[in-house]
């Protein structure tokens, strides 16, 4: 099938004298084949436009997307802003961190960052926390014989972040669901009727909002207590110019959101990865037996090379963010072309993670580029968690979890005799807002 273009729209346009992209829809522009096809849309638009074009992103307009790895340090520049973020989604983003810039980005990052370094991680106990979680639920996994991966793999990591926030974990679908309907508005038409995505997207987030105003209020009135929560809301309370409530819960909304939908999607894309490759799965049970355990602190993860090679390839294949909006607050220079200030740019991760210009071999699967490196991972390695003060506040926190993950895997699917199997060949991946395999891919362990 050809990609979700409008063959109506074959016009060759410029803006600021930079090609915009053919076939965008009314309303929608590209966004139908951003959503269901998006490496093809930038290759063929760097076929045949160059490294600098724009796409039509529907409601949230035109973005300058510039295909040359250039772009990447753009992330770190200082005339580059995320406020655009809260424009795209600003019932989803607003008055988060991600959608900030200076002073007030740093405050708020701030308050919850040493979490999530791998000392706090440590201190906070997190991996004995999450080891249990995990083994119950690859257990189950292996009782029951066959899973629809990614919704098991969205179950636990909500259930991994909800334990790690220090908050009960009541009705996970439901809350699956409702973060699902969350995303949608950042690609939702603007058209606010009854059944569509901006109502429903608007009621999914009064909904979660109601629950995390009943998080804080019980984490104040119980400020003994543990849990990440609690951390956040009393660095909140003592911030010098204390921030507003709002604040605070669209923060513990948006570390719900990054803290599951990314990292289930990873999740995920690593069974797929160990169902479709036999080899790969027999490289990772060799060093699960040799650890004999699920790993706890990050010290003991230099012990598992081989799980983390399979982490930091599978985001590299499957990055789980695959592009980022920001927008130019001064004119830039990006390689040849001059980009005047105000306007809007899209960073294409998924585009350099599987770039010929910096990996030999990209569209290959090889632990053995990560296995056999020598020099230690550079921001360039690590891109799709992003770069510069944005950078992923999780990474560490992932890293962990799906070590954890695939070690208790190995060893819970070995000791059974059995190994994970392809039963449904994959149609229907996503690639934004967030990027996921197929809701319906099922997994068995046979
Ligand atoms: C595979 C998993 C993950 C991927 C691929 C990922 C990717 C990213 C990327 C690309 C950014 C940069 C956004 C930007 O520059 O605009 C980011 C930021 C962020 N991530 Fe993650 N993330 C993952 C997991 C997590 C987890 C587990 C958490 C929290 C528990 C988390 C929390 C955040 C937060 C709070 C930010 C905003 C940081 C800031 O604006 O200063 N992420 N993530």
């Amino acid at each position: 099938m050809d990609m979700l273009l409008n063959p109506l729209d074959r016009r060759h346009r410029l803006r600021h004298d930079i090609p915009v992209m053919p076939g965008a829809f009314p309303l929608v522009g590209h966004l139908p084949a951003i959503v269901c096809d998006l490496p093809r849309l930038l290759r063929r638009a760097e076929r045949t436009l160059g490294s600098h074009f724009w796409l039509d992103f529907g409601p949230a307009g035109h973005m300058m997307t510039c295909v040359d790895p250039d772009a990447f340090p753009l992330l770190r520049h200082k005339d580059v802003s995320s406020a655009l973020m809260e424009e795209i989604a600003p019932e989803l983003l607003g008055g988060t961190l991600v959608a900030q810039d200076g002073r007030a980005h740093r405050q708020a990052r701030d308050a919850i960052k040493a979490a999530f370094l791998p000392k706090g991680l440590t201190q906070g106990g997190i991996g004995d926390l999450f080891a249990p979680i995990i083994m119950a639920r690859v257990q189950a996994w292996r009782d029951r014989g066959d899973v629809t991966i990614l919704r098991e793999t969205g179950d636990l990591t909500l259930k991994l972040i909800f334990s790690l926030m220090g908050i009960p974990a009541h009705d996970l679908p439901g809350w699956h669901r409702k973060y699902r309907q969350l995303l949608q508005l950042i690609v939702a038409p603007p058209v606010d009727l009854p059944g569509l995505p901006l109502r429903r997207g608007r009621a999914a987030r009064d909904w979660i909002d109601a629950q995390l105003r009943q998080f804080v209020r019980n984490a104040r009135a119980h400020a003994a207590r543990t849990g990440l929560i609690n951390d956040m809301v009393s660095a909140f309370d003592r911030s010098d110019n204390a921030l507003s409530d709002d604040v605070l819960i669209a923060n513990i909304r948006l570390l719900l959101l990054g803290g599951h939908d990314t990292t289930a999607s990873t999740m995920a894309w690593i069974v797929i990865e160990l169902a479709r490759q036999p080899v790969l799965w027999d490289t990772l049970v060799e060093e699960a037996q040799r650890v004999g355990a699920v790993p706890t602190r990050h010290a003991d993860l230099a012990q598992c090379p081989v799980a983390e090679a399979l982490f930091r390839e599978t985001l590299r294949v499957h990055p789980a963010t695959t592009l980022l909006p920001r927008r130019a607050l001064q004119e830039l220079q990006l390689g040849q072309r001059r980009i005047p200030a105000g306007t809007d740019l899209c960073i294409p991760l998924l585009h350099f993670s599987t770039s010929a210009l910096l990996h030999e071999a990209p569209d290959q699967f090889r632990l053995a580029r990560w296995l056999q490196r020598t020099e230690p991972i550079r921001p360039v390695d690590m891109l799709q968690f992003g770069t510069g003060p944005h950078v992923c506040i999780g990474y560490h926190l992932v890293w962990l979890e799906l070590v954890q993950f695939s070690i208790a895997l190995a060893l819970t699917m070995h000791k059974a005799g059995v190994r994970p199997r392809l039963l449904s060949v994959e149609k229907g991946r996503r690639y934004y807002p967030t990027a996921h395999p197929s809701m319906a891919v099922r997994i068995g362990f046979s």
